[in-house]
């Protein structure tokens, strides 16, 4: 069984973080259709032959050079077109203006302060008037948090978006900016939100609570803002806590996170007495007077105690060294001990923070009014605008098939919106060089094409659409029925939830004929029944919830399957014969393959085993449960004359899959959690022994000055009403997030009643029919 374990740990669906795996995901859909032949395979539209077919994906914006270093060399020599040649010849009017637009996110641990920020940066820029708290006295509730359910759970639940405009003060004279916000959910359950919004930003605010640092959650959206290449500024909150230590925040930065980061700021004060910030870059302390810390009020470092002073001089030489390491021209400077001057700091923390090789980090309390205008400020220095390296319209392209060649037209899958590439250019560097077409598997950026990230582009022959944006899969499923009658608002509701979160899924069990949704948690389940109930008034009976397993073999098995029916007119017939074995695949995906040799079984056919594989691999024969990690192989078999079609080889092929699959060593996986839980240091022993009453393994605690962290991992069906005795173990301050790691084997005593349970349950419905 030990071995068995080892092996399947592998089986990870969720794909790892990089872009470079997005392609490879991409590229995988893209191939499947140019596999397979016959009558229904695209090889055959007539558009296909006529020699320049193509499939193109757009991967992401271009937010920094580095990425695309890997891309291919052309045969032809091109010229080289250096950047600023290009960026000369665009609209100098369009320039200035982009230069002043931010399309940022603000993206944390959950409860870090990302809406009571949002909320300080809508008040301070005079989009709202007055500032209502997260679970506030007043009962008001954030303006970001619009839904009631958020102003009433104190949570994020939906990405919201705002625009405002920020005057920076630089060198006296007033410069305005446009900043489009989103505010995105913190708790783990909504983390498809969190990718949505990544993928459309130029630039992240990375916040972190003084005293717990990086949490669970920020590890989960670092792992976002790398995907999609997301330059970041990061905001170290709730300076005014007990135990506040920015210090070890940005060291976890570091240290976890494996980003370069050094504070730009020092903290004037700390805990109930914090008071403001000195500004490293400019030397200057920064106090936060009048309603709501509405003004800042800059002062010299000789007003502040000499202590702060100290700290000040030594953190700058902290900031320049960090520097140092990210940017030549501060790097040399270092050397020959010069030290750098306002503007040359400024731009290595800009180049650094754009190329992603560092994040500035800032200090404040948003609750305390303290700390978020020099936020803003950073925002508008640090964080990229929509021209920066990517000419607002800059995209990336992998083609799939056939050549893109400049001029031609190509048609959005998603849209059906025709539009002509206007320019074609390879990476180089940080230099461009312009070329006239591109070849399948290359990858090249275009000019001026109106898309989103992850849009397909065919020339308008293939209805096929590529996806791009990694959905994790559900975890947690549950029936669901209106009380009454309602079904039209049901349905409706069903369909709106599902076009929003792709992470949420809604089907009908095609045996219980019940409705079953499917989601990310608990909780990401809950509110959606309670968004039925409030905003379509449809009040709903859900059954318990339950773990979505997988079903997988360990071994391999051959087999030789005759599906023979005679039913008095024509008869059915079709003899299969071959192998399964586990592919030990990574992402668990399913394969299918033929090995035929001498015809004994046609193209035709062939294609229905595979449909009736890949029908096997949605319903697993153990507890109908999705099939992950198994290849069938058909290298023989045999077809009758009159009685064999393809609805005989699709159900040989199925009958064949159920009885093999069952001698193949099956193996029925559940989903395995990393849980991160936090609490006042007092109900440690509480915790643990929660825990390992779940039989989770711990893996890290860290204990703070007043709060421990523990992360563990544990089986998502010992979770299962985990938060109720949280709450009861520590009088409601303990707080935890959990995110999906990985599948692994059930316990055999699980297997077998999952199994039973799954029988008795078919002999009922049997039994009633
Ligand atoms: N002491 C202190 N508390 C803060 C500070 N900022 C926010 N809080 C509190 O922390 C809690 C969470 O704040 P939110 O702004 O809702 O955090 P969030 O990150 O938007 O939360 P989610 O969107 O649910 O992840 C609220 O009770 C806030 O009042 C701060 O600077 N200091």
């Amino acid at each position: 069984m030990r071995a068995v374990k080892c092996q399947l740990r592998t089986l990870r669906p969720f794909p790892s973080s990089t872009a470079a795996r997005t392609l490879r995901i991409s590229a995988t859909v893209a191939r499947k259709p140019l596999k397979c032949s016959g009558p229904h395979s695209p090889l055959s539209s007539p558009l296909m032959r006529t020699g320049y077919p193509l499939a193109l994906n757009r991967v992401s914006n271009i937010r920094g050079l580095a990425s695309v270093a890997a891309a291919p060399a052309v045969s032809e020599e091109p010229d080289i077109i250096p950047q600023e040649e290009i960026l000369a010849k665009m609209d100098p009017r369009e320039m200035a203006r982009l230069a002043r637009v931010r399309n940022i996110g603000i993206a944390a641990h959950i409860d870090s302060g990302k809406t009571t920020c949002t909320e300080r940066v809508l008040f301070y820029t005079g989009r709202i008037g007055s500032i209502h708290e997260v679970r506030g006295k007043d009962a008001v509730g954030a303006k970001m948090d619009s839904m009631d359910l958020e102003r009433e759970k104190g949570i994020t639940i939906q990405s919201a978006a705002t625009f405002c405009d920020w005057v920076k003060k630089e060198n006296g004279v007033d410069e305005k900016y446009h900043v489009n916000l989103i505010d995105t959910p913190g708790h783990i359950d909504f983390t498809i939100e969190v990718e949505r919004a990544l993928r459309v930003l130029d630039g992240a605010v990375m916040i972190l609570c003084a005293v717990s640092g990086v949490q669970s959650q920020t590890i989960t959206v670092d792992r976002q803002m790398k995907r999609y290449n997301v330059p970041r500024i990061s905001f170290v909150n709730k300076m005014d806590r007990m135990g506040a230590n920015p210090w070890k925040a940005i060291e976890q930065i570091n240290s976890k996170l494996k980003i370069p980061a050094a504070a730009i700021q020092v903290p004037i004060g700390g805990e109930d007495s914090f008071q403001g910030v000195v500004d490293l870059v400019r030397m200057k302390a920064i106090f936060f007077e009048g309603h709501k810390g509405i003004n800042v009020v800059e002062k010299e470092l000789s007003e502040i105690p000499a202590e702060v002073k100290k700290l000040a001089e030594e953190k700058r030489e902290v900031l320049i060294a960090a520097l140092a390491d990210v940017d030549d021209s501060i790097a040399e400077l270092w050397l020959e001990e010069k030290i750098p001057t306002l503007e040359q700091i400024k731009a290595a923390i800009r180049q650094a923070t754009l190329a992603r090789k560092f994040t500035p980090v800032l200090i404040g309390s948003a609750l305390g009014d303290k700390g978020v205008q020099p936020v803003l400020d950073a925002v508008c220095d640090y964080l990229p605008n929509p021209s920066d390296g990517n000419f607002g319209q800059l995209t990336y392209i992998r083609v799939y098939q056939g050549t893109l060649k400049k001029g031609m037209h190509v048609y959005n899958a998603k849209s059906g919106k025709k539009i002509k590439v206007p320019k074609i250019v390879r990476m180089h560097s940080d230099e461009m060089e312009e070329v006239p077409s591109i070849g399948a598997g290359e990858i090249c950026a275009v000019f001026g094409v109106d898309c989103a990230s992850g849009d397909t582009f065919t020339d308008g022959g293939l209805p096929y659409s590529m996806t791009s944006m990694f959905v994790p899969d559900p975890v947690i499923s549950l029936s669901i029925k209106p009380k009454n009658k309602e079904t039209a608002a049901f349905s409706k509701a069903m369909n709106r939830f599902q076009r929003e979160d792709p992470t949420f899924r809604c089907k009908v069990d095609p045996e219980s004929q019940e409705t079953i949704i499917s989601g990310m948690g608990e909780l990401h389940l809950e509110i959606y029944v309670e968004r039925l109930r409030r905003e379509y008034g449809v009040d709903c009976v859900t059954g318990k919830p339950e773990v979505a397993y997988r079903e997988t073999i360990d071994s391999r098995q051959e087999f030789d399957y005759v599906f023979k029916r005679q039913t008095g007119g024509a008869g059915d017939y079709a003899r299969v014969m071959g192998y399964m074995e586990p592919t030990r695949d990574p992402e668990g995906k399913n394969h299918f393959e033929e090995q035929i040799v001498g015809g004994h079984i046609s193209e035709k056919f062939l294609y229905a085993c595979e449909k009736g594989f890949l029908k096997s691999t949605e319903k697993g024969p153990m507890i109908g449960h999705r099939v992950l990690g198994t290849r069938m192989i058909i290298n023989d078999g045999a077809t009758h004359m009159v009685d064999s079609s393809e609805m005989s080889f699709k159900t040989a092929t199925e009958y064949a899959f159920r009885d093999t699959f069952k001698l193949a060593n099956p193996v029925i996986l559940e989903p395995i959690m990393k849980v991160a839980i936090s609490a006042p240091n007092e109900f440690q022993g509480n915790i643990v022994g929660l825990m390992n009453k779940r039989n989770a393994v711990i893996e890290d605690s860290e204990i703070g000055a007043d709060e421990f962290t523990l992360t563990a991992t544990c089986s998502l069906n010992a979770m299962f009403g985990f938060s109720s005795q949280l709450r009861a173990a520590t009088q409601g301050k303990g707080e935890f997030s959990m995110e999906f790691k990985d599948y692994l084997p059930t316990p055999p005593q699980l297997q077998k009643e999952l199994i039973a349970n799954f029988e008795k349950e078919r002999a009922r419905r049997n039994a009633a029919k």
